[in-house]
């Protein structure tokens, strides 16, 4: 009965208010809704908003003339999970580009460096609940994955590509120092709460995703950014998400 109700939902959903083609088929999903709006404020022409239910605001533009949506998730797998299904199911989205914040892991990565999330090895219950005999392992889109690396070297920034965890506790043990060291030691470059249910939900509806992480703090070391080292970090993320976006559109090849 529940699986009935959901099948014949339609747009808008019970939490986008947007209209059928209001949302082109990237999206670029910041955890905050705040940063979604600063993105569409700083890089997007013609902009438009498509959502603020439950203040989780959406904006369409075009970049580089290319067509573009930004919106928030909120925080964790299940957040992540309600808006990825209804952006890929319900609005048609292809490409979701997460751009995060991650705590790092191994002391080869600097605060402000860039993490490409190739995988997501998480503490979530959020995959097993697709009822497959045995683990999903979530995986990035490679040519989505490729193509950041490519453009973030060729921007010249810090990036490394590698796995990442997806954790539903940012405060307790599963983020305890032993906890930390654990899979540190199995080469898991840091941590975040989303990438886990993004690639799952995609995968499970046939869509493209990526999570490009900007890292806000070492688990190792202590130490944090500053309020401006943030925002300029989210910057080179918008920067290479955007270009990543409109470059998949053009469809140029690997
Ligand atoms: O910066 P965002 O995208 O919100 O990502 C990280 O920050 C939040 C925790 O502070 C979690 O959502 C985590 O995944
Ligand atoms: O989820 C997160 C994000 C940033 N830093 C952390 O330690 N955890």
């Amino acid at each position: 009965m529940q699986e009935e109700r959901k099948a014949k939902a339609s747009v808008p959903t019970p939490h986008i208010a947007a209209l059928p083609g209001d949302i082109a088929e990237t999206v670029l999903l910041p955890g905050d809704p705040l940063r979604a709006k600063r993105i569409a404020e700083s890089f997007l022409e013609e902009v438009h908003s498509f959502n603020e239910v439950r203040n989780m605001f959406g904006f369409t533009g075009f970049y580089r003339g290319q067509r573009v949506s930004v919106m928030g998730t909120g925080m964790g797998c299940p957040s992540m999970g309600i808006y990825a299904h209804e952006l890929i199911h319900f609005y048609g989205a292809a490409r979701l580009i997460r751009i995060g914040t991650a705590g790092a892991m191994q002391e080869s990565i600097a605060v402000r460096d860039l993490v490409l999330a190739e995988g997501a090895s998480t503490n979530s219950n959020f995959p097993a609940l697709f009822e497959l005999p045995g683990t999903f392992a979530p995986l990035a889109d490679f040519e989505l994955l490729y193509r950041a690396a490519r453009i973030a070297s060729a921007l010249n920034k810090r990036v490394t590509v590698g796995a990442v965890l997806t954790s539903d506790m940012f405060y307790g043990p599963a983020e305890s120092t032993a906890a930390v060291e654990k899979w540190s030691r199995m080469g898991v470059l840091a941590v975040e709460m989303e990438t886990a249910a993004l690639y799952a939900t995609a995968a499970s509806l046939g869509a493209k995703a990526l999570s490009i992480l900007t890292v806000s703090d070492h688990l190792l070391t202590g130490e944090t950014l500053s309020a401006e080292e943030r925002e300029a970090g989210f910057t080179d993320m918008a920067e290479l998400a955007l270009s990543l976006a409109t470059e998949e559109m053009r469809g140029g090849i690997i």
